[in-house]
């Protein structure tokens, strides 16, 4: 036989038996964990199943899309009732919507919200920290950002301005021009959190945003394959492996701003004060919290950089998603014609003066109401509430359900957001100004929650950058609407589907005008 078919042939027989192997491991490893599942719960997404129908509503969930979270919903969910929601990561008991405060409320020792981000993030292994603790130490944005924010909103909204100058120079005033606006607001976002994050000149540095999208992909793609394919016992080998290149990638982000951390660092050690108005960044406010630590290693350069490439994942790719979520939605309601122009006329009305004075921006009732309505109907994830069971001996939920420990519970929220038992009848139907409230003083605003409002968590873990996120989002669409016209699209857009989570495709196209005489004269 001709010697190199023959080490051809030996080689493809090694690969098969390796890849036979390691099929037959993955089955028994999530069989393993599948029988773990508390057996007086029922499970969805079985369609009668024969053979391994546990395992293959698992093996589905990358594809289920909606499907089986609306069973749920249907089945168990609406009528106070946990069901089994089939996942490839852990066995998750979805508690019914009424259950969503108790889980809130109940602390980390006994619900956790650190261990399943940890699960989740792969935190401590993906990023630097020194570890898991102090990578999700958020106190940066909880205390910093969300007090500094109106002082800074100025500088953020002028990059904004300058961001979608140059992301729109195509587009004019005589006729329509197509835009793949998502894309345009992606990139508009990552330059408004980063104005405050790195500031000028870097937050326009293509350079540097190639950089942390690099990061950002080698970061999520191991997430998902974490999320969706790696079984727990092996989560410690893959994330070590998956490390080196993510890694790899934040040391070439970090390295646009490691010496100015140096910079900085030299003069915290000696005492020095840096000027004020400056330094009052992202970048500062990480610098002072950690020095407020024990650990040393909290102010490695290295440390402080990777910190605020992470929470550039939080801050920009978030806002950026919701805003192309909250105009897609918009321009395909039977409502556009009729709104559009409606904001527009709030637009002019405040935007002009927000340079003079940002609070005017909580004048724009009806854009508010837009995007809380976009987050009711559409929210980021269709479940939130991820905890895990710590207490020891595990816990019983109000409705005497036992959660042993280990358990991971999540709380429905897109179906709940829809129930018309609890927003009443047209609840499946998005509506611009469900919340728009003509200056009464109730209103509630996009960032308030409530146990039957669920888009930003709830509790302790409740999303602390949600101020800041309305904040960009109001300067990004008020902006748009000020400035240009568009035109509804005919049918809904396709979405990039990951799991249970829908985001509007980066390859979208939308019809743009610049508004009459808006092409000149932009504040800045
Ligand atoms: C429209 C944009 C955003 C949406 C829809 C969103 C949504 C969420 C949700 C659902 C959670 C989980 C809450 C829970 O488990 O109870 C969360 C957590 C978090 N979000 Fe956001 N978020 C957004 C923007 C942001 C921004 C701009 C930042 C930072 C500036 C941010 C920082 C965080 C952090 C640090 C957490 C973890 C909090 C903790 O576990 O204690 N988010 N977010």
């Amino acid at each position: 036989m001709n010697p190199i078919l023959d080490t051809a042939l030996s080689y493809a027989l090694r690969c098969l038996i390796f890849l036979v192997i390691s099929i037959a491991i993955f089955i028994v490893l999530q069989s393993i964990r599948i029988s773990k599942a508390p057996h007086d719960i029922p499970w969805v997404g079985l369609k009668n199943r024969r053979f391994f129908p546990k395992l293959r509503a698992c093996l589905s969930e990358l594809t289920a899309g909606q499907s089986m979270l609306d069973e749920g919903y249907e089945k168990y969910g609406k009528h106070n009732l946990p069901f089994i929601l089939p996942s490839m990561l852990w066995n998750a008991i979805v508690l019914p919507p009424s259950n969503a405060v108790w889980i809130a409320q109940q602390p980390d020792s006994i619900l956790s919200g650190n261990t399943t981000m940890d699960e989740l993030m792969g935190l401590g292994h993906l990023t630097h920290g020194p570890n898991a603790e102090s990578c999700r130490d958020f106190t940066v944005i909880r205390r910093d950002l969300t007090r500094q924010f109106m002082r800074l909103s100025g500088q953020v909204y002028e990059e904004i301005q300058a961001a979608f100058d140059d992301e729109l120079v195509d587009v004019g005033e005589d006729e329509w021009t197509e835009v793949k606006l998502q894309r345009v607001l992606l990139n508009v976002a990552f330059r408004a959190g980063n104005r405050i994050f790195v500031g000028l000149p870097m937050c326009r540095d293509k350079a540097y945003k190639k950089a942390v999208d690099r990061w950002t992909q080698a970061f999520g793609i191991s997430t998902m394959m974490l999320r969706f394919l790696v079984p727990e016992q092996l989560r410690d080998v893959f994330l070590r492996i998956a490390a080196i290149p993510t890694k790899y990638l934040e040391r070439r982000a970090a390295r646009f701003f490691l010496a100015r951390i140096e910079e900085r660092l030299v003069r915290l050690r000696g005492g020095e004060e840096g000027p004020k108005e400056q330094d009052n960044d992202m970048m500062q406010w990480i610098i002072d919290q950690n020095a407020s630590k024990t650990d040393s290693r909290e102010l490695e350069s290295g440390n402080i950089a990777a910190k605020m490439i992470l929470l550039n994942i939080f801050a920009t790719a978030t806002t950026g998603v919701q805003s192309g979520t909250t105009i897609f939605n918009l321009l395909t309601s039977s409502h556009t014609s009729s709104i559009i122009p409606q904001l527009h006329a709030e637009a002019i009305k405040t935007m002009p003066r927000i340079l003079e004075d940002q609070r005017k921006i909580r004048e724009m009732h009806k854009l508010d109401s837009l995007i809380r309505e976009t987050l009711r109907y559409h929210p980021m994830t269709p479940q939130g509430l991820v905890r895990q069971v710590v207490q020891p001996g595990g816990l019983t939920s109000p409705e005497g359900v036992y959660l042993p420990e280990g358990t991971h519970v999540h709380s429905i929220v897109k179906n709940m957001h829809h129930d018309s038992q609890l927003f009443g009848e047209g609840a499946d139907e998005f509506d611009p100004l469900r919340y728009y409230k003509p200056p009464s003083g109730d209103q509630k605003s996009a960032v308030h929650i409530s146990s039957d409002f669920l888009p930003w968590g709830l509790g302790k873990h409740a999303c602390p950058g949600r101020f800041f996120a309305v904040h960009v989002m109001k300067l990004m669409l008020g902006h748009l609407f000020l400035k240009y016209d568009f035109e509804p699209l005919k049918e809904k857009p396709k979405p990039v589907r990951i799991g249970d989570m829908e985001f509007p495709s980066e390859e979208v196209v939308v019809r743009m005008r610049r508004r009459e005489g808006e092409g000149s004269g932009i504040e800045r």
